[in-house]
């Protein structure tokens, strides 16, 4: 459909038919549904794989999810799956496929992009980050002095960094506990200080994940890395080879650097950075958890795959998660979306997702290239639910935003916890039930005026409640179960993505700070002069470069 054609998404009969049921609705109460239909608990929950969830503690009425779907059917949400899971260039201003899926399709699968099924060279690459891992979990691929590869440093930044670090920690239960696995990103010298400072340089593999292979980031600690590891080992050039290894789609870049290709793991312009630790990006957490495990998480992120593209309006599970978020977005005014994990292991789960979500859809122009006059993606944000509680679940519970939450629990610890840690577990869930009751169902007046509390505090301890909140629970935290995480909320972002009409796999928002940044560094260094630089700017350029005593 092109521009002309397509209405504007709050002009179209299914927008408007939102908006007036949201005013008919008013100020629905999550106690009243559920006294009007006892069997909401249960009517409202929906399987995904290993995935429970429960949708009950929204402000949706049967009606309210039959109107979305409708929105879904008249933006052809559908439609663009279907292009995406094809290998269409549905990624239309950098002109490329998105086919994330295509990295846990499974070997026998066709996905053509330009002529070519790309599935073989997924399962190649595979295969080679395989025998690769298996090289140093074996202790068969040592350093330059001979040294076994005890440490591994994941040298990347965004999409590079961020899924194979949140990964490395859902999954730590999972890993060699022989191998030190760290994670550098910030160009700030301190994060490689802190990351080499206790390592043996002859024991440690730098993995430098880079798409691009040009950010300046990555590229100004891959160098200091090298540096740091040749005159740890009073090395030449040579010792690279067995120190440095690079995933990226650009091998010219690579190999300037002077990694040697034949040690770089590729990957497509087809994998957004944010869409691509389960391709060789994933390799610092493979090392970590085996090629077996590895491929287990993959199996997890297609088997959601397989649900999104064949589950109908009804019970598709990342159909409804978007929806709910457009709903309170776009109907509500609601301006954030909290992810909340009740789990040790997930406390990277809502940095990884705030780059999934807000880089994909944090967009004002629309496909069509025109400014949307509609709330496009939300402030995603989040730390893991107990400490949350001790910090801003307040504002949650009292404040005066709506903030949608997703709880994220899981029935059994995972892995090696002493018994008496094991039984913890029951008493972090006995929050994370809590919490979604308190936040639904709140506390009336007149049951604090019931326990006795004077009058004045009457109005402070009162919960209003109605705080809509979406339940995920799972058996465990297995690689299987991560991958279907993932998928889901990759897929719940494609779906708003499509229903807003933006596209959700460029980042054209990202560029102009880069360009602005090597700009001001000069000025910095040398105190060259930058044309057009603004008055306020010119004059922290000047304070700093005083403080630093140039
Ligand atoms: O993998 P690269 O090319 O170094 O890019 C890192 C990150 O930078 C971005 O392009 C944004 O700055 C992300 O989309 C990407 O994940």
């Amino acid at each position: 459909m092109n521009a002309e054609s397509r209405a504007r998404l709050n002009q179209t009969p299914e927008w408007t038919a939102l908006a007036a049921h949201r005013e008919q609705l008013g100020e629905v109460r999550l106690c009243d549904l559920f006294a009007a239909d006892p069997a909401r608990g249960t009517a409202y929950t929906l399987q995904v794989g290993d995935l429970h969830i429960d949708y009950s503690k929204h402000l949706v009425t049967a009606e309210t999810l039959t109107l979305l779907r409708d929105l879904a059917a008249a933006t052809d949400v559908f439609g663009l799956r279907d292009a995406m899971f094809r290998g269409e260039k549905i990624n239309t201003t950098e002109d490329r496929a998105v086919l994330h899926t295509a990295l846990r399709a499974p070997r026998d699968a066709v996905i053509m992009v330009d002529g070519e099924n790309v599935v073989p060279a997924v399962h190649a690459v595979l295969d080679k980050m395989s025998a690769f891992s298996e090289r140093i979990r074996s202790g068969e691929w040592t350093g330059h002095t001979g040294k076994r590869i005890k440490n591994i440093v994941n040298i990347g930044i965004g999409g590079s960094d961020l899924g194979p670090a949140m990964a490395y920690e859902a999954l730590r239960s999972f890993t060699d506990r022989d191998l030190t696995v760290r994670f550098v990103s910030n160009v700030d010298g301190a994060d490689l200080h802190e990351a080499v400072r206790d390592l043996d340089a002859a024991e440690t593999l730098f993995i430098i994940a880079s798409k691009t292979f040009t950010t300046i980031e990555t590229i100004t600690n891959a160098t200091s890395a090298r540096d740091w590891l040749l005159t740890e080992l009073k090395a030449g050039q040579d010792a690279v080879a067995q120190h440095f290894v690079a995933l990226s789609t650009n091998a010219e870049k690579v190999s300037e650097f002077g990694i040697d290709t034949a040690n770089m793991f590729e990957f497509w312009d087809w994998v957004g950075g944010r869409y691509s630790y389960d391709s060789a990006i994933g390799l610092s957490l493979m090392i970590a958890i085996g090629p077996d495990r590895f491929r287990e998480m993959l199996d997890g992120f297609h088997l959601v795959d397989k649900h999104f593209r064949a589950a109908p309006p009804e019970s598709n599970v990342p159909l409804l998660m978007g929806l709910l978020g457009v709903w309170y977005g776009n109907f509500h005014d609601a301006q954030s979306h909290a992810v909340l994990p009740y789990s040790h292991y997930l406390s990277k789960f809502t940095a990884y997702l705030q780059q999934l979500d807000m880089e994909s859809n944090g967009k004002y122009v629309d496909r069509d290239g025109r400014e949307v006059d509609w709330q496009t993606g939300p402030v995603v944000w989040g730390t893991p639910g107990t400490n949350g509680q001790h910090a801003y679940y307040q504002l949650i519970h009292q404040g005066t935003k709506l903030i949608p939450a997703d709880f994220i629990g899981f029935a059994e610890p995972v892995a090696d916890l002493a018994p008496g840690l094991v039984a913890q577990h029951d008493l972090l869930m006995a929050n994370f039930f809590a919490q979604t009751q308190a936040l639904a169902f709140g506390k009336t007046p007149d049951e604090v005026r019931a326990e006795g509390v004077a009058e004045e505090l009457v109005p402070h301890k009162t919960f209003k409640g109605n705080h809509p909140t979406t339940t995920i629970l799972a058996k465990e935290l297995t690689p299987s179960v991560l991958g279907q995480l993932i998928a889901l909320y990759e897929h719940k972002v494609f779906v708003q993505g499509a229903v807003w009409n933006i596209d959700s796999f460029d980042q054209w928002g990202v560029e102009l700070g880069k360009v602005l940044a090597k700009r001001v560094e000069p000025a910095l260094t040398e105190g060259a002069e930058v044309p057009d630089l603004d008055g306020s700017t010119t004059a922290l350029v000047a304070k700093y470069r005083d403080l630093r005593g140039r």
